[in-house]
């Protein structure tokens, strides 16, 4: 009996026991629970990044720029989340929106990128690029002395072709030729067939991964894409300029400037649009607004400018200064410009190029230029032409002010985005129009 009447208590205070955790473990869930409906369970607002500009329409939607850090205080709608941009607050569009953890499967998309440079295609482009080409050969043979006794990096060699300037043209005391796609087979034999095995050293690898014989004295790269930025190449650069450059050594190029030009593009605005008014007797002028979209939204590559196109003088917006500028400053670049309008006409947008600067080894000796402007050798860049959605008829006198912001993808590192803010004022007027912009992914 005795021994029953323990068994009985044990069992009591098992069953108390075991009623009391599940009240407790219950009550916590169903806190849990309420917590994700009212969104309390989140007190903290999460952080987004901003893929897009988003115009917001009415006081509800928040307005905010690719890039923007924002505040996410609640996701319960799928499309439209209550959100926080500097102190605003209002919804925005999820779809805008990236998570800096979520994982992006390459935001650098090396594998389609070095695919892409390890066939002979674009190095075809490039080598049959004379003014290119020959600007680094002048630039090696102009410091063939000076390059004497010097440790040479080529970043990016390609074919190696810089890297065989240097043996053929100079007595470097090495160079290493660096590169990461699959045509760095060929660049084996080609050094080997051109007789510099003695000094080219070719490393097959992606410059951020090298573990050289030692710090080079020079560092030159023909890393420039449509531009000046796209591919962001220039990124590998300033870190391996960090990581292998002696202290005073010499970049080239040293310094790269974006030059940019109001301009009359009438042949694309009337292939493009005006095309669709009449087209066999029939009207299709419904289709120009969607022409507009299909064929003006992004920039124009490979645009040949003409030089009677322009209707200005055309200005530098953006330098590197390829010694000092940092990787976060590529982040997001502007440039301010003002242009007079030296000739009656009609703007439909503003071309772009690029001019890279090498400076001499030799003190006081003559600087190197690589101008892709209209008014040099073409390129195989050309320009490029960022179309307006409007033509705007100017006048000599007119005066067209604004800022191009050059605005880095923070996720699909070798994109941009160019944004051209304008606006006008007529010479016989006192007041500029109000500022227009328009933004031109390259390309996402
Ligand atoms: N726009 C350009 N001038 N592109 C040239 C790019 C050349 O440099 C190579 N390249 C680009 N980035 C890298 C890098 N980080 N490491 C090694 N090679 C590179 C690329 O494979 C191609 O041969």
């Amino acid at each position: 009996l005795c021994l029953g009447r323990e068994r009985f208590n044990l069992f009591v205070c098992l069953s108390v026991c075991l009623s009391a955790f599940l009240s407790v473990y219950l009550s916590v869930c169903l806190l849990e629970m309420n917590g994700d409906e009212s969104g309390e369970s989140n007190p903290e607002p999460e952080e987004f990044i901003a893929l897009e500009d988003f115009t917001g329409s009415g006081a509800e939607q928040l307005s905010f720029a690719v890039g923007d850090r924002i505040l996410i205080h609640d996701q319960s709608c799928a499309d439209w989340w209550w959100a926080e941009v500097e102190g605003r607050y209002g919804y925005v569009p999820s779809g805008y929106l990236h998570h800096p953890d979520a994982e992006v499967e390459d935001g650098w998309q090396d594998e389609e990128y070095f695919g892409s440079y390890g066939t002979l295609k674009l190095h075809l482009e490039m080598l049959s690029d004379r003014p290119r080409t020959e600007t680094y050969r002048q630039v090696i043979l102009s410091n063939s002395t000076a390059l004497r006794g010097k440790v040479v990096m080529d970043l990016g060699c390609g074919t190696g072709i810089i890297s065989l300037f240097c043996g053929r043209l100079a007595e470097p005391a090495a160079v290493y030729a660096v590169e990461a796609s699959a045509v760095a087979e060929h660049t084996e034999r080609l050094v080997k067939l051109n007789g510099c095995e003695g000094v080219v050293t070719l490393f097959k690898s992606r410059a951020e991964e090298l573990n050289l014989p030692s710090k080079v004295d020079v560092l030159v790269s023909e890393w420039m894409g449509n531009c000046l930025l796209f591919e962001f190449m220039v990124e590998s650069v300033l870190c391996v300029r960090d990581r292998w450059l002696k202290e005073g050594g010499m970049m080239w190029p040293s310094s790269a400037t974006l030059s940019l030009v109001p301009c009359q593009a009438d042949d694309d605005y009337s292939q493009k649009v005006e095309f669709w008014e009449n087209l066999y007797g029939l009207d299709y002028s419904c289709l120009q607004p969607v022409a507009q979209e299909e064929f003006f939204s992004k920039p124009k590559f490979s645009h040949q400018l003409k030089p009677e196109d322009c209707l200005s003088t055309p200005c530098d917006v953006i330098t590197l200064d390829m010694h000092t500028v940092k990787v976060s400053d590529l982040e997001k670049l502007r440039g301010e410009f003002q242009f007079t309008v030296e000739r009656r006409g009609t703007l439909h947008g503003f071309s772009a190029w690029f001019s890279t600067f090498f400076q001499s080894l030799d003190e006081g000796g003559p600087t190197l230029e690589l101008n892709t402007g209209p008014h040099s050798e073409p390129t195989h860049w050309k320009q490029t032409l960022f179309m307006l959605d409007a033509p705007i008829p100017v006048e000599e006198g007119d005066c067209v002010g604004g800022a191009i912001i050059l605005h880095r993808n923070p996720v699909w590192r070798r994109h941009m985005s160019i944004t051209i803010e304008w606006r006008k004022k007529s010479r016989n007027e006192a007041a500029f129009s109000e500022v227009k912009s328009k933004r031109f992914p390259m390309w996402r």
